[in-house]
């Protein structure tokens, strides 16, 4: 039947009420660290004591499992008509990885499949109480970010996180252009691989450059929530499954306290007692 509708449903806001934040990390190009960012702010906003859910919507490379630590133990299982989320290392998750056979083989979804998906995540997911609800978002402005953008009411902003390159700083403003178009707010900007500290001498070398994230931040009036370093430990920790902002070095667990503090600051200031 060529022309029957298919049921299209929003989320019902009043079933969000029990997800007091929503913010998305995104970034407008790929590889720049945003996984990276979206599981160690969860675990930095949970180690300070939030109920904290994370949602992979990266269809196309959904790391975000293996990041926070999940095993093919951790799955989500059915209750009744919904389905509940495993929590790994103090955060409850949900990633197109779990619902997909093979990790490896590639996931050939065109986009109403995306935003089909996306929608059964608000709907279908007993998320119960969250203080945060993160959603790691695919890099760029496409199907993914603009479904959430459409979908939400409740919105407190996106986290754009950029490394200091010049061509990352071009794809970095589409990111913040695309939130100012949807009229929704930034609430910053996270400087990944900022630089690289010598282990030996301390002395710190900007690989990438130096500034790109200030520029963009006072051309576009947004504070810098975090600076992280370039580091073989992040990334061995990333690729283990032990998140940096845990089982980090002292000074790789700072910045990422840093960011859940100041998100936590602006997030929650008009928060009733
Ligand atoms: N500060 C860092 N130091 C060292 N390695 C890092 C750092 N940040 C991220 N990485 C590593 O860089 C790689 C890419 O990171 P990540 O997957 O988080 O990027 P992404 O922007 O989400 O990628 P994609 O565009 O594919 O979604 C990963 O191997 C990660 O461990």
């Amino acid at each position: 039947m060529a022309d029957k509708k298919i049921p299209f449903h929003l989320p019902d806001q009043n079933e969000l009420k029990n997800i007091k934040h929503i913010i998305m990390v995104m970034s407008g190009k790929g590889g720049v660290g945003k996984s990276t960012i979206a599981v160690n702010l969860a675990v930095a906003l949970s180690l300070e004591g939030r109920k904290v859910g994370l949602m992979d919507i990266d269809m196309h490379g959904p790391n975000v499992m293996r990041m926070l630590g999940g095993t093919e133990k951790d799955h989500p299982y059915q209750v009744g008509e919904k389905i509940v989320p495993p929590e790994v290392n103090g955060v409850k998750v949900i990633s197109v990885s779990q619902f997909v056979p093979e990790s490896g083989k590639p996931i050939v979804w065109r986009g109403p499949i995306k935003t089909g998906t996306i929608k059964q995540f608000f709907n279908d997911i007993e998320w119960e109480d969250l203080d945060y609800m993160i959603i790691d978002a695919p890099p760029g402005t496409g199907d993914e970010p603009l479904t959430v953008m459409q979908m939400l009411k409740k919105f407190d902003g996106a986290i754009i996180v950029t490394t200091p390159s010049e061509v990352s700083k071009d794809d970095v403003e589409r990111a913040i252009n695309f939130f100012k178009v949807m009229n929704k707010k930034v609430l910053g900007l996270v400087e990944n691989m900022a630089y690289f500290e010598c282990p030996n001498c301390h002395t710190k070398h900007y690989i990438f450059g130096k500034n790109g994230a200030k520029s963009l931040a006072e051309k576009y009036e947004l504070p810098i929530l975090a600076e992280i370093p370039i580091s073989e430990e992040i990334r061995t920790n990333m690729d283990t499954g032990k998140p940096a902002a845990y089982f980090g070095k002292p000074e790789h667990v700072a910045p990422y306290v840093q960011l859940a503090k100041r998100v936590i600051n602006e997030v929650e200031k008009d928060d009733k007692e």
